[in-house]
């Protein structure tokens, strides 16, 4: 079976075995998409929209890698996840990046060392390093000469902006920046109007085309329960009004 036509399934199985943060760091909202979210939402890029295979893939915040690796997965053509972190690694990793923005490749970003260490071992263990390029950055500092529409499709839970007001749209304004195709993002349902009002600025077109649930587990101290419920929208953004 080619791996572009890989089940739902397998793929959510692969994805189960993917290691996780162990100590989550709350400032930067480290919350990681459930295996099952993470299938539902790169298969449907996939198969309802062909937005993955043979493309050029970026994940803003990838944290575990989770997306990244799916997207590997199903066949991407590279896929890279963003991180930063000392001056010194972001000069090495900027330079990176433009040679990386120079061969048009596919890529995972992070701003935390430790997460993109975790998504270097996570895709090792799949099997997808060769696939996979994770580059350790602030997403929001991504130099501006190096927007360069370098990819065809953005796929990102970004931080909701809870902990750092207006991250979420940071990431979005970043997004459709990189992207040509379509950006797919995860926002909470309770920001729409203002995600919404956001892209029609950036001149794309949103489309909320999954309302989920998010069930947070109580990774940090300040959570009173065992997990929290939070109502999550997929919205992915086009150039087209499709
Ligand atoms: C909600 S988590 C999502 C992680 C992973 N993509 C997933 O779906 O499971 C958000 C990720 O964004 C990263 N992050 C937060 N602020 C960032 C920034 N300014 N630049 C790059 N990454 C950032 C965090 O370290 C974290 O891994």
């Amino acid at each position: 079976m080619a791996a572009g036509s890989m089940k739902l399934k397998r793929l959510q199985h692969i994805l189960e075995e993917i290691e996780t943060f162990e100590n989550p760091k709350i400032e930067l909202e480290q919350y990681t998409t459930s295996s099952h979210i993470a299938a539902c939402i790169l298969h449907t890029a996939q198969f309802v929209y062909g937005d993955i295979t043979d493309k050029c893939v970026a994940d803003l915040g990838c944290g575990s890698g989770i997306l990244t690796i799916g997207a590997a997965l199903l066949d991407a053509r590279y896929c890279t996840g963003y991180i930063y972190s000392t001056v010194y690694i972001m000069v090495l990793e900027y330079l990176k990046m433009f040679i990386f923005v120079c061969f048009i490749c596919f890529a995972g970003f992070d701003i935390d060392p430790s997460a993109l260490s975790l998504s270097v071992e996570n895709a090792a263990d799949r099997d997808v390093s060769g696939q996979c390029e994770f580059i350790l950055c602030d997403v929001k500092q991504i130099d501006k000469s190096m927007q360069l529409k370098a990819f065809d499709t953005v796929i990102m839970n970004p931080p909701f902006g809870t902990r750092e007001k207006g991250a979420d749209l940071e990431f979005l304004k970043m997004a459709v920046s990189l992207a040509t195709n379509a950006v797919y993002s995860l926002h909470k349902t309770s920001t729409r109007k203002h995600v919404i009002s956001t892209a029609k600025q950036l001149g794309v077109h949103p489309k909320v085309i999954a309302e989920l649930r998010f069930d947070l587990p109580a990774s940090y101290k300040f959570h009173k329960y065992n997990s929290v419920d939070v109502q999550v929208d997929l919205i992915r953004f086009t150039w087209k009004s499709t």
